[in-house]
């Protein structure tokens, strides 16, 4: 059933736990057509996100819909909506193929959709095996083939990563983007954002419950102020120069260098010159999205990345 408009758009979302706030006042919307990484270290509200859109908690409060309908009133929902959650239940003794069979008969799909989507996720030779010699990497394959039986409009994994080696990532990736790029909507959670960098075209990181950043992630490694790295002869008269010329966010590394923001690297080299001071070394900081989504989850910043420590006059600096 792909009629809707395959949105997910969680409004105000908050649930209450007794006296733990799960979710607090949570909104975002995830559109068709591409991959978007629902981020958050453990404990951040994820998990409780996701089986509130899918209708398996109810919301103390505001909205979590798809298609524009809460899930219980989705008319089909394994026809709309596959999910993985992250605990799986698997008979033990069933084969990976009948176990989809039972499921395609669940949501009324043919049983020959079960050896469909068992090729899609590579499991095609693994068909008649017992699910329970799986590992954890097949059985985070199977989950997924049974979440795509109703070849669903929209996707929700719960750390799909989880248990996959590297090659296996790497399929994931790949299979998740194109599976977007047909129009379909993806949503995956991790508490890693390195894990989902290359696979997710937007955002929604969480921390406690709350959004801390929405968005593509493109505009978040705009957000992150780059610096200069540099090693001169003489730091001082390269200071000096900089906030000579009003450069003020200049921070003295431990490393001895000069980490200078707000500033590519041919302004410094040029302030060097003027002021006759040789350059060592040289670099633009690569962004480092690891320790951005570090400080905005850690529930010390409240927004984009914090501004550079001010350069800490010492010694003799000018
Ligand atoms: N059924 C429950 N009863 C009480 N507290 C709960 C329940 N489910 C979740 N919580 C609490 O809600 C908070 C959010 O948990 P949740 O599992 O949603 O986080 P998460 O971001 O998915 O974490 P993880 O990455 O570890 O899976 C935690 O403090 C958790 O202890």
């Amino acid at each position: 059933m792909h009629d809707g408009s395959g949105l997910i758009a969680v409004q105000n979302l908050t649930k209450q736990f007794g006296p733990v706030t799960a979710v607090q006042n949570l909104s975002f919307t995830v559109s068709p057509g591409s991959v978007t990484g629902f981020l958050g270290p453990n404990g951040a509200g994820k998990t409780t996100t996701l089986r509130m859109l899918l209708g398996l908690v109810k919301p103390t409060g505001g909205t979590a819909t798809i298609n524009g309908r809460p899930f219980h009133q989705l008319g089909q929902p394994g026809r709309v909506v596959g999910a993985v959650l992250e605990a799986q239940g698997f008979h033990p003794a069933r084969s990976a193929r009948n176990h989809l069979r039972v499921y395609a008969a669940a949501i009324g799909v043919p049983d020959a959709q079960a050896d469909q989507v068992l090729g899609l996720v590579g499991l095609g030779s693994a068909a008649d095996r017992k699910v329970g010699g799986f590992s954890l990497g097949m059985k985070q394959r199977l989950a997924l083939a049974t979440a795509l039986l109703g070849d669903p409009q929209v996707l929700v994994l719960d750390e799909p990563a989880n248990g996959l080696d590297p090659e296996g990532i790497a399929w994931l990736r790949t299979f998740l983007q194109s599976y977007a790029r047909m129009g379909r909507t993806v949503l995956i959670s991790s508490h890693l954002l390195a894990e989902v960098e290359q696979t997710v075209d937007q955002v929604v990181i969480i921390s406690r419950g709350q959004t801390m950043f929405y968005g593509p992630l493109e505009q978040l490694r705009q957000s992150q102020q780059r610096r200069v790295l540099v090693q001169p002869s003489d730091l001082n008269a390269l200071a000096t120069a900089l906030r000579a010329e009003g450069v003020q966010a200049i921070e003295q590394l431990p490393d001895g260098r000069l980490a200078v923001s707000g500033v590519d690297s041919k302004q410094v080299a040029d302030s060097a010159l003027r002021a006759g001071v040789s350059i060592y070394g040289i670099q633009e900081e690569q962004v480092d999205l690891e320790r951005l989504f570090f400080q905005l989850t850690s529930g010390q910043y409240a927004g984009y990345a914090p501004a550079p420590a001010p350069f800490k006059q010492q010694g003799g600096w000018a």
